[in-house]
């Protein structure tokens, strides 16, 4: 059986999502990637430079893993506490190892004499301290790498508890099921958690015990809502590019390379108009009427000096003509018993090339119709364009596959079921799950409500992972004593990377990764909540999937509006998302944004109704406690503003 790694990268910049951890992944491939290898990291986290976060980590993990590797905060500045902070941990220190690390490194880099590496034994597991570059971080472990297994065992030989560290070393078998999965998402950093936990907690919360040993404090650190979006769209990647037959192409997705035109529009010289195909020098006269070419008609006839062909809107033009003259611009002069025309007077006088459309007006053949990166929309006019290059299919990103379902007892699935008992509830926040992730372009599967049972919950979740990229779930994410989808996603191998946003409503929205690059958002149970967080977090991950952009302002637009609604008391801890709907005031010339302030209650699912628009509002302060009608909010867009009033 391998042995738990855990490898924690400190850097301020990585933990705001400002930057990307390298030396973590890094670290990882360096331990998991050499044959045979005796290690699997089954922790990764990124913290900021903060000695209380650090020593809690390394703390907790040094319960259940056998090698943590710190990276980074190894410096001489004076905000670098990474060694300060392990130092009081260790129960034995492992000079020679630091020393192995920074003669090896020397003999690379001199600058390797500037940063504080260390070793020790936390418990029963080895703790290592490198510097926080991608370089640097993997040199030294480098040198250390063939002898650290021995230390490892040696660390944790002869103590009553081995047993019981080998046992907590085997991975789940759900974690390990999940792990060989064919991965369907971009590569996701799993190294992003940000949450923090009091050096107490366990991880996986409260998964067993009796509920009065149940946390009283919520573990998870309550991240600002830009810091929870950016850490998860950190996690994900617009999906690979796939062929997609034409039939199956849909509003939302992002094409992956141009679409070029096959051949040229129109194919042929065609006409622009219905009338006579003629030759153009002959000019006004009475002529022959050979015959006629319709749209979609051959070009059999040969039209000679003297005669004229007729000829429709579209059709091709005949050879030996060159022009086009208008059925306006001629007479009848002669008919036959059948009404077919013998002889016309032309009237006009036309230029050669008059009212014909050459080959390639349109399109020219090898042209760009459309860039890569163009999204399809609803209008029709992507996929109207894609028709007509001649290409039987398209490049595209993927779509991503999402599962729905709800948790709890209480929920009634069947819809217009009988109340079967007092306290049930209906389940209303799966059909709209459903709802707006079809409309944002996903493919959904509907797993149904899911009972507050943690061994069925762990099957339906690592089953619906083997085939799809997330799974969005509601209900059980908060303190009640059969809340169970924080330890189920922990026991399947997952990390949570924020357990707690700071908003309201759907503060305990909780974003996790998997292994094979699977996530899955739980969103709180309250209807609005749900709803809210949906537009707020999974909307823009859906949307970076498939690969209609990756800045906030492209996954998650917003407008400058003027509120119009009652008095608002703001919040003084939690920015609020309040429920609204956006117009166009053609008389202000503004964004409008309608608030309706007294179903904005999160368990309230009518306070969605007719909504396009959540307003962003601040948290109170002494010097602003509310907002007011005509103030200026900015409106995060969740579906097509209006353009008329209501
Ligand atoms: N002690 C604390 N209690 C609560 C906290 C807290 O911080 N400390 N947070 C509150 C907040 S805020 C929210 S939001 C809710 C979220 O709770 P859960 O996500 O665990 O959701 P449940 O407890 O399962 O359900 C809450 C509520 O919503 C109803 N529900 C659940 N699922 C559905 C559904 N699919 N369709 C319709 N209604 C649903 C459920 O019956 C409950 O009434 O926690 C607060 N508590
Ligand atoms: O944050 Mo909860 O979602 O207020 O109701």
């Amino acid at each position: 059986m391998p042995f738990p790694v855990g490898i924690l990268t400190v850097s301020d910049k990585c933990s705001q999502g400002l930057a990307q951890d390298t030396s973590g992944p890094a670290l990882r491939a360096l331990l998991e990637e050499q044959p045979g290898s005796p290690w699997q990291v089954t922790q990764t986290l990124v913290v900021p430079d903060e000695a209380d976060e650090i020593t809690a980590t390394v703390r907790r993990w040094s319960a259940h893993s056998r090698l943590v590797v710190v990276a980074g905060g190894t410096g001489l500045a004076s905000g670098d506490v990474t060694v300060a902070a392990l130092e009081p941990l260790f129960g034995k220190r492992l000079p020679s190892l630091a020393i192995a690390m920074v003669v090896g490194s020397l003999r690379i880099t001199p600058m390797a004499a500037l940063s504080q590496v260390a070793a020790g034994i936390v418990g029963s597991c080895v703790v290592l301290a490198v510097p926080g570059s991608r370089k640097g971080s993997v040199e030294n472990l480098q040198q250390i790498v063939a002898v650290l297994p021995h230390a490892v065992e040696t660390a944790g030989a002869g103590r009553s508890t081995r047993q019981v560290h080998e046992k907590a070393a085997e991975p789940a078998p759900a974690a390990a099921e999940a792990a060989a999965l064919e991965p369907v998402a971009a590569a996701a950093p799993a190294a992003l958690c940000g949450c923090s936990r009091p050096d107490d907690a366990e991880p996986g919360e409260r998964p067993t015990g009796s509920v009065a040993g149940r946390a009283r404090k919520s573990p998870h650190r309550m991240v600002p809502v830009d810091e929870a979006l950016v850490r998860a769209l950190a996690c994900v990647d617009a999906l690979p590019a796939e062929d997609v037959a034409l039939a199956d192409v849909r509003p939302g997705m992002v094409l992956a390379a141009p679409v070029v035109a096959h051949e040229p529009v129109p194919a042929y010289p065609a006409s622009v108009m219905d009338g006579y195909a003629v030759v153009a020098a002959d000019g006004p006269g009475v002529y022959r009427v050979l015959g006629a070419s319709t749209a979609g008609g051959l070009a059999a006839l040969q039209v000679t000096r003297g005669t004229v062909a007729r000829i429709a809107t579209g059709a091709p033009v005949p050879r030996g003509a060159d022009a086009v003259v208008m059925v306006e611009d001629s007479e009848l002069v002669e008919q036959d018993d059948a009404g077919e025309e013998v002889m016309v007077r032309i009237l006009a006088r036309v230029q050669s090339g008059q009212h014909i459309r050459p080959v390639g007006y349109d399109v020219q053949q090898g042209s760009e119709l459309m860039p890569a990166g163009a999204m399809v929309s609803s209008v029709g006019g992507e996929v109207g364009t894609m028709a007509l290059s001649g290409g039987t299919h398209v490049r595209m990103h993927g779509v991503p596959r999402i599962a729905v379902l709800s948790t709890g007892d209480e929920l009634l699935s069947e819809a217009g079921a009988p109340l079967s008992h007092h306290g049930a509830v209906r389940d209303s926040n799966r059909p709209a799950l459903l709802c707006a992730l079809r409309a944002l372009g996903c493919v959904v599967e509907d797993l149904g409500v899911v009972p507050d049972d943690p061994e069925i919950l762990a099957e339906t979740l690592g089953a619906a992972l083997r085939s799809c990229h997330g799974v969005v779930s509601s209900g059980g994410v908060s303190m009640g004593e059969r809340d169970w989808l924080r330890p189920v996603i922990e026991r399947l191998g997952g990390t949570v990377v924020f357990g707690r946003v700071m908003m309201k409503p759907a503060k305990p929205t909780t974003f996790a990764t998997l292994p094979a690059s699977r996530f899955v958002f739980a969103l709180p149970g309250n209807p609005a909540s749900a709803v809210v967080a949906l537009h707020m977090f999974v909307a823009p991950l859906v949307r970076k999937m498939l690969g209609q952009g990756d800045t906030l302002e492209a996954l998650r637009p917003s407008v400058t509006a003027v509120m119009r609604g009652p008095r608002m008391v703001l919040d003084r801890m939690r920015p609020e998302y309040v429920r609204a709907r956006l117009v166009w005031s053609a008389e202000r010339e503004a964004w409008v944004a309608q608030v309706a302030d007294t179903l904005q209650q999160s368990s309230r699912m009518a306070s969605m109704l007719a909504a396009n628009a959540l307003v962003a509002l601040p948290r109170g302060t002494d010097a602003r406690p509310a907002v007011c009608d005509g103030d200026r909010v900015t409106a995060i867009i969740i579906a097509p503003p209006s353009f008329s009033p209501q």
